[in-house]
């Protein structure tokens, strides 16, 4: 970027809505418009001819500085998502845009920097979040919105509810939701997983039995069912359950008793069940594996979770919320997730669904404890070259290696730079260079 000589060029910078700083090679503000006044708090005269990393104080300037990376790389950059912190103490998110600036003989003289304050945007984003979360379940998507409108009306029913989807779609999450909706809130919300037991342990864990009823049997043991008396039962991979306990399944469910192994007598059972499967039970009923009067008797509402790839619009909801919760549970301040970075994750397919983007939110916490979550703090296969790259096989050059070694040393230590250094004996300035490279 260049200005001709008979342009009034602070005139122009004046009258630009977004911040505009430019510096000269040796990192000193030799420019600084109004509206960087108005977004940083600083004065004009007190930022120009002063260190920008001293006037700014951002949270790139520790070591990833947007305009170093375009003097060094000859490039520019658009669109970051990083804070600066006013004079007063206060935290501005703003996105940046840096390029190189020369003068007419195309020498490089410094850089200049743009920005964008984006505290309004996070201020309706998060009112728009708070107005898309329903019992702790976030989107906005058709498909989730129009289960948010009759979520409270099947709650209020007795009758069982089904809800599939794929592994990681938020079944368990809407099955407490459910719960929490129903007139039996106050009581049990009991989860079952049927595929995680062999069936003789499965029979007993869920029906219960009694004292004697075999060697091991030493006293009664109640079952699930009764355990979830006056409140709701959640069988999780219901399509899991083997055909001899969904005979007997069905059987409690339409006698409303259960008889514990070893007991004289059936027990009254007062539950109201909740079904779970990532798997087609039509399918398994057409094949003779599920029995299609149970099939019918847990299916009286079915929900279907859609897959996250078919409602990618939640996508950005849910990463805050998520990047919300890490904040808490971590005691971190991570401000929100850069725009490259949720666009990368928009493009992915998630074969896992919500949990895996909840994983790799989790996974870029430890390499980030604060600013905006950037793509290098994603897990690598999110990375650009890699991505890019025809064969994740190729031979990795000397450079590549050590580029690998200082992430993932960074990455075994929580994020905690100097003990990444002292694991590679190595000093902090090569470990930014080597981080810079990725
Ligand atoms: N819409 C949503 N909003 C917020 N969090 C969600 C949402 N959907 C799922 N989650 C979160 O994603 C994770 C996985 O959800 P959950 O365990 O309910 O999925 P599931 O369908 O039961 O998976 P599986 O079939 O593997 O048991 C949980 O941490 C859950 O809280």
């Amino acid at each position: 970027m260049a200005f001709p000589d008979n342009l009034p060029c602070e005139a122009i910078l004046d009258s630009i809505a977004d911040g505009v700083f430019t510096v000269d090679l040796e990192w000193t503000i030799t420019s600084f418009n109004r509206a960087a006044t108005q977004i940083t708090g600083i004065a004009r005269q007190d930022a120009v001819g002063q260190k920008c990393w001293e006037v700014l104080r951002s949270s790139l300037c520790d070591g990833s500085c947007a305009l170093e990376t375009c003097l060094r790389d000859a490039t520019s950059i658009s669109n970051k998502s990083i804070f600066i912190i006013r004079p007063d103490g206060s935290k501005v998110p703003i996105s940046i845009s840096a390029a190189p600036l020369h003068n007419h003989q195309g020498e490089c003289i410094g850089g200049v920097e743009t920005f964008r304050d984006l505290s309004a945007i996070q201020v309706m984003r998060q009112e728009m979040e708070q107005r898309y979360t329903f019992e702790d379940i976030v989107g906005k998507s058709e498909a989730l919105s129009k289960i948010f409108r009759i979520l409270p009306q099947v709650a209020q029913s007795p009758s069982s509810v089904l809800l599939t989807g794929e592994s990681g779609t938020g079944k368990e999450l809407f099955a407490r939701a459910l719960h929490n909706l129903s007139p039996r809130r106050q009581g049990p919300l009991v989860v079952v997983n049927c595929g995680a037991l062999p069936e003789h342990l499965l029979e007993s864990e869920l029906f219960g039995y009694k004292a004697g009823a075999f060697t091991d049997a030493k006293k009664d043991k109640p079952g699930r069912f009764q355990l979830a008396d006056g409140g709701t039962l959640f069988l999780d991979e219901i399509g899991d359950l083997p055909l001899a306990l969904q005979v007997k399944l069905l059987r409690v469910l339409q006698e409303k008793q259960v008889e514990p192994l070893g007991a004289v007598a059936p027990v009254p059972t007062d539950v109201r069940i909740i079904a779970a499967t990532n798997r087609d039970l039509e399918h398994l009923v057409r094949e003779g594996r599920f029995r299609e009067d149970l099939f019918y008797r847990l299916n009286v509402a079915q929900l279907r979770l859609p897959p996250l790839r078919e409602r990618q619009e939640d996508i950005p909801l849910l990463a805050n919320h998520f990047i919300r919760r890490f904040n808490l549970l971590q005691g971190k301040e991570v401000q929100g997730i850069s725009e490259d970075a949720l666009a990368t994750l928009i493009r992915h397919d998630f074969p896992g669904n919500i949990r895996e983007l909840e994983n790799i939110l989790e996974y870029s916490f430890i390499l980030c404890s604060s600013g905006f979550i950037q793509l290098e703090h994603l897990p690598e296969k999110f990375h650009p070259q890699e991505a890019s790259s025809p064969n994740t096989n190729a031979p990795m050059t000397m450079e590549e290696v050590k580029v690998q070694a200082a992430r993932q040393a960074l990455a075994r230590n929580q994020g905690k730079k100097m003990a990444a250094c002292r694991e590679l004996d190595i000093s902090k300035d090569t470990l930014r260079r080597l981080l810079r490279q990725g």
